[in-house]
């Protein structure tokens, strides 16, 4: 059987002086969309961080599709996409796909296929600095997406969108789940949590919450997720 595509257990980072993570166990299953939600400053990125390897831990281990995150043989099987778009704006969007196609070693005709699942096909011959912050995102996502990773790291990459490319972009995400590609999506917005498979629900450095959607309303009672995870929180806040 395949290892989980992230396993987590005991994991405790400090930052600052303090612990940002404290105790974290949890495993998100392979061909999966996993959402992380969670209030500002929570530790949503330090987690991401975690996983894609470039966080010191002090405590736990990461293990990510059977190897210790941030091993060298993940590189081209993780792909990570930042909140600020990390392409270059002085060239165009096809230059940009060039450069991270060959960095990665792909053939060229992933870019192609990787401009048009964003949806930016016609925007090619674009230099990246004139188009818009949403579309920036896309660029990124279509390089991310070059070395058809096997974990998707997402940091909000629906910031910006309008509900049309939204829906696009989660029926892509779907797409790749269902060819096996696992997602893990940090988000704001609790209509895009009703998509995910499963969600981690993070407050103040620990996990609330580890669980289906449906599970998550059916605990609590709630008609929408919004409500669910406000029910979850504030039996905390009161206690505080
Ligand atoms: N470089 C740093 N040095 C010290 N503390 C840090 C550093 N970066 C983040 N922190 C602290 O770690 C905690 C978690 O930050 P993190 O960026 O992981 O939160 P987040 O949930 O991703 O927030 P947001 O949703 O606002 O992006 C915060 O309290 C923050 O102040």
């Amino acid at each position: 059987m395949l290892s989980p595509a992230i396993h987590v257990t005991g994991l405790r980072v400090q930052r600052g002086g303090r612990a940002v993570l404290d105790g974290f166990d949890f495993s998100i299953e392979r061909g999966t969309i996993c959402g992380l939600l969670g209030s500002s400053g929570c530790g949503k990125t330090t987690l991401i961080r975690s996983i894609v390897g470039v966080q010191r831990l002090a405590a736990g281990s990461v293990t990510v599709l059977g190897e210790p995150a941030g091993s060298p043989g993940l590189r081209s099987r993780v792909a990570y996409v930042t909140q600020a778009p990390s392409v270059y704006s002085d060239l165009s969007v096809a230059a940009n796909l060039r450069y991270f196609a060959a960095v990665l070693g792909v053939p060229a005709w992933r870019e192609d296929d990787a401009l048009e699942a964003v949806g930016l096909a016609d925007r090619r011959r674009d230099v990246v600095g004139t188009l818009s912050g949403g579309q920036r995102g896309r660029v990124s996502l279509a390089c991310a997406l070059l070395s058809e990773p096997e974990l998707l790291v997402l940091d909000e990459p629906t910031v910006g969108l309008d509900p049309v490319l939204r829906r696009d972009l989660w029926n892509l995400f779907h797409d790749l789940a269902a060819a096996g590609t696992t997602l893990l999506v940090s988000s704001h917005v609790m209509d895009e949590a009703e998509r995910c498979d499963r969600l981690l629900l993070m407050r103040d450095g620990g996990l609330l919450a580890d669980d289906t959607p449906s599970n998550l309303l059916a605990r609590t009672r709630a008609r929408d997720l919004e409500t669910a995870f406000l029910r979850m929180i504030e039996p905390l806040a009161v206690a505080a």
